[in-house]
Order: C-alpha cells, then structure tokens, then sequence
C-alpha cells in the first residue's frame, strides 16, 4: 500500500457528520469539535457525554438510526455506530458524493485515520502507524508527552508573535530574514522583554527601519 498523505485539515464550520453515539463516536465527534467543526450527530442513543454535548448545543444530535441521504451536504462523515453493515453503507454513499469518511475499526472504509496526537497550544504532534498498531501510536504518544515541556504552547505562541513583527519591519523574504527567523525559533525564545533573540530581532527591526 501507498504511505498516507499526512496534513492538517482546517475545519472551522465545516459541516460534519458522526453516526452514532456510543465512547467511540462521541471521542470522534469531540476530535472534530476541537478543531471547530459544525457537528451534526445521528443515533437513536447516545452517551452523556453526547447528550450533554447537544444540550449545550455544541452539536446537532437527530435521535434516529440514519437513512439513506443523510450524508449529502457534508464535508466529512464519520461511522461509528456498532453495526459494521450500516457504517459500510454509510460510507459507499459518501463515498459516491467524494465526501471523506472514516468508518471507525474498519480500515478499509477509512479514506483518513484519526491519528493518536500529543498538544501543546497550537503544536501538534500527531502520530500514525496507518493502522499497524494504535497501540504502539499510544505508546510513542505518550514517551513525546512526557519529554515535551509544558509550556511549549506558549513559547510556540511568543515565537510567532515575534515572527509576525519581523515579517512586518522585513517583508522581503530574504537570507536574513530566515536566519532571524531561525535564532527565535529557539528555546532561549521567551516572554521576558530582554530575552536574547526578542533583543536580536528588535534590533534587526530597527536597523531595517532606519535604512
Ligand atoms: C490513534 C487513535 C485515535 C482515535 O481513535 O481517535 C486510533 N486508535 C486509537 C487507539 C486504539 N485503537 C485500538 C486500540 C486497542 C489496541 C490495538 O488494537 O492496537 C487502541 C489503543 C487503546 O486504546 O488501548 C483498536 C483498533 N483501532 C483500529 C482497529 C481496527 C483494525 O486494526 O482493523 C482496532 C481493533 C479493534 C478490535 O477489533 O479490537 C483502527 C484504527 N484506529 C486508529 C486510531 C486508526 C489508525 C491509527 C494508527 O495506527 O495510525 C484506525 C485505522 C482507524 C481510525 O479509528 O481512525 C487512538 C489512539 C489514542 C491515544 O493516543 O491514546
Ligand atoms: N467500546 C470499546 O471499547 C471499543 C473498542 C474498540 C472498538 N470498538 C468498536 O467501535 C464501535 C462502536 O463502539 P461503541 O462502544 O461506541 O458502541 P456503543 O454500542 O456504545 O454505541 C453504538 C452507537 O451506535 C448507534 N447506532 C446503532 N445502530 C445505529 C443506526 N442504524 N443508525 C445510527 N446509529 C446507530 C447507537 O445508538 C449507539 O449510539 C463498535 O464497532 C465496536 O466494536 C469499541
């Protein structure tokens, strides 16, 4: 088989479908309401988990088993109830409509996998075995959790302050520019007001203005 094509999909109001309600939708719906997603959820039952979800109307929950046509109009569906025939045959008719899908334990009713991800801020590390073994992305999820600082969102969140403000005094994208770029993406990087790449890239800044 062909190595997976790995990105990182915007979703903010995208239309998203989840059949079914039980642990393994619900922890799918919640991957999509993290990313902003518009969540729509079909299942004759659902979890508290759900059920608190929809009555805080952070997603649309129709109480039904789905139908056929349910999936027009989305942009992404998840299968997830525990019945595989119905998560196949909502997945062939998304499918038709080239809308993704991910039938949940059912790899080859998958055209993405959820991957198994370590978060910090807008960092995100995300891992795939395409499926070998989600044990083994467990495993390697929590051995970077355990040696990624803390507070690596917030350096991440400082660091692209900064290269907002270099990009604006240097809008050329020239050596220079990278290599400023590249000394603030450094540990050394923090909040302090006197920190050495912060000093660095406001001198820069300064002496780009005075040319
Ligand atoms: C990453 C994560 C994200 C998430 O689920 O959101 C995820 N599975 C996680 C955990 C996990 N899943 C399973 C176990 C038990 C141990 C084991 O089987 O190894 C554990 C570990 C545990 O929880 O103990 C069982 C399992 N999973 C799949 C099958 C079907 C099959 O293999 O045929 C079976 C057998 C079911 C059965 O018959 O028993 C299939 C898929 N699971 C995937 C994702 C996709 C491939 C990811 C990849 O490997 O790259 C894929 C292909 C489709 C998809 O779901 O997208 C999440 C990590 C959470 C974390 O980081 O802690
Ligand atoms: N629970 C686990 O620990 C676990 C682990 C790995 C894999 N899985 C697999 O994941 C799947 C789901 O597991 P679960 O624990 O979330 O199941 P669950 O029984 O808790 O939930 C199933 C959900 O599917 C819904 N549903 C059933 N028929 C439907 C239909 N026709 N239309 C719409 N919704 C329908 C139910 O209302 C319910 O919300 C199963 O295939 C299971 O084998 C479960």
């Amino acid at each position: 088989m062909s190595s997976l094509f790995p990105m990182f999909l915007k979703l903010d109001s995208r239309r998203c479908l989840v059949v079914g309600a039980g642990r393994i939708a619900d922890g799918k719906a919640e991957g999509l309401l993290r990313a902003g997603a518009d969540v729509t959820v079909i299942a004759p039952e659902a979890n508290d988990s759900v059920r608190a979800l929809a009555a805080a109307g952070r997603v649309t929950w129709h109480q039904r088993e789905v139908q056929a046509g349910d999936t027009a109009g989305f942009f992404l569906v998840v299968a997830g109830t525990n019945v595989a025939a119905v998560n196949r045959a909502v997945v062939d008719e998304a499918r038709a409509a080239n809308i993704l899908v991910n039938a949940v334990d059912d790899p080859p009713y998958c055209d993405f996998y959820y991957g198994s991800i370590v978060e910090r801020g807008d960092l995100q590390i995300a891992i795939s075995t395409a499926g070998e073994s989600p044990a083994l992305a467990q495993r390697l999820r929590k051995e970077i959790d355990a040696q990624l600082p803390a507070n690596t969102g917030e350096w991440l969140a400082e660091v692209g302050k900064l290269r907002r403000e270099v990009i604006e005094m240097e809008p050329a994208a020239n050596d220079e520019r990278k290599w400023i770029l590249h000394q603030l993406a450094q540990r050394e990087t923090c909040s302090k007001d006197d920190c050495p790449s912060r000093t660095m890239a406001r001198e820069h800044a300064a002496e780009v203005t005075r040319k």
